[in-house]
């Protein structure tokens, strides 16, 4: 596909806050219909990325287009055609009108809206549409923020962390739409701490660990056919040969022991017991994807140290 075909191009972006690289050039596309969810630990750099994304900070260095414009020159028209939902947007919200006013100062923007009454059912916030944005509960506020987001039927969605605080129910609603939308051919960019978010609507995943991709491709490939499992134990095993194991994802010292994260426990604990014979305290529990995450940011950083001495 050529950059030019792509909703979102971002080349070999570096942004640094003074000492902190948040941004070490990373290269990220969104093709038309594209659903990706940006994944990272805190401070990886997903904010920064979406930011820059739309032309609120500018990098150091790289290109950016977004609408095949520059997000920093970006025209009235391409504005239009993109909706936004970010974590600090509560500044600019004006916090004394009501849900109703806010929405319906939104939707003006667009030249082709949803109705009042369908961004609020959408939002799951029909019954406080006459309430002051300050008075509206955190999860209120994020709802709100979606219902913004999606109004003007955006051809590119950017949305940072949209479920984070709202209750299961609204989150299955906005899952739901989120869907709806993808199958219309809306193109989004979501950011998540929830891997299960991410299974649930993204067609590609991006894994940011300290401001460099250290994964990009589909959700299943980084489960694996099979999902991991937790072994605790105590072992005399040295750390580095368990880590040089085939079937151990990556391996944590513990107060009173190890935990490591597996595809294949049946080999690995037959493995253990042939080689300690003092194994002891065996604990097992399916992993959650979670884990799995943790593992991968952890062999990169391993292997960037390693790499780097
Ligand atoms: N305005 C700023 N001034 C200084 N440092 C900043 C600023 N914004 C971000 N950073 C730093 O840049 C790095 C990336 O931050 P960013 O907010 O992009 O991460 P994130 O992945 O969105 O994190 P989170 O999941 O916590 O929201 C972090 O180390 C952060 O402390």
């Amino acid at each position: 596909m050529r950059d030019s075909e792509y909703l979102l191009n971002l080349n070999c972006i570096s942004k640094k806050y003074s000492s902190v690289k948040a941004l070490d050039e990373i290269d990220l596309n969104i093709a038309h219909g594209e659903v990706l969810a940006l994944l990272g630990e805190n401070g990886a750099g997903k904010t920064t990325t979406i930011s820059i994304a739309l032309g609120f900070i500018r990098p150091d260095s790289g290109s950016a287009k977004i609408l095949g414009e520059n997000p920093l020159n970006l025209s009235i028209a391409a504005r239009s055609r993109i909706g936004f939902m970010f974590q600090d947007q509560e500044r600019s919200l004006p916090s004394s009108l009501s849900v109703k006013e806010i929405i319906t100062q939104t939707c003006g923007y667009y030249r082709h809206h949803e109705s009042l009454e369908r961004c609020a059912e959408i939002a799951g916030m029909s019954d406080v549409l006459s309430k002051r944005y300050k008075e509206l509960s955190g999860g209120q506020k994020r709802s709100m923020q979606f219902a913004m987001a999606i109004c003007g039927h955006p051809e590119l969605i950017f949305l940072d962390e949209p479920t984070v605080g709202i209750d299961v129910r609204t989150r299955q609603r906005i899952w739901k739409h989120l869907r709806e939308l993808k199958k219309r051919g809306t193109s989004i960019l979501l950011t998540t701490h929830y891997l299960e978010e991410a299974e649930a609507l993204a067609d590609r995943v991006v894994v940011l660990d300290s401001g460099r991709i250290i994964y990009s491709g589909g959700i299943s490939s980084i489960i694996g056919a099979e999902s991991p499992t937790i072994i605790t134990c105590y072992t005399t095993i040295a750390i580095e040969c368990l880590k040089s194991h085939r079937d151990v994802v990556s391996v944590e010292q513990m107060e009173a022991g190890v935990m490591i994260v597996t595809k294949n426990s049946d080999a690995l604990l037959r493995w253990l017991f042939q080689h300690d014979e003092n194994l002891a305290n065996i604990a097992l529990r399916k992993g959650s994807l979670a884990d799995l995450f943790l593992g991968l940011t952890q062999n990169e950083r391993e292997g960037r140290d390693g790499g780097e001495s």
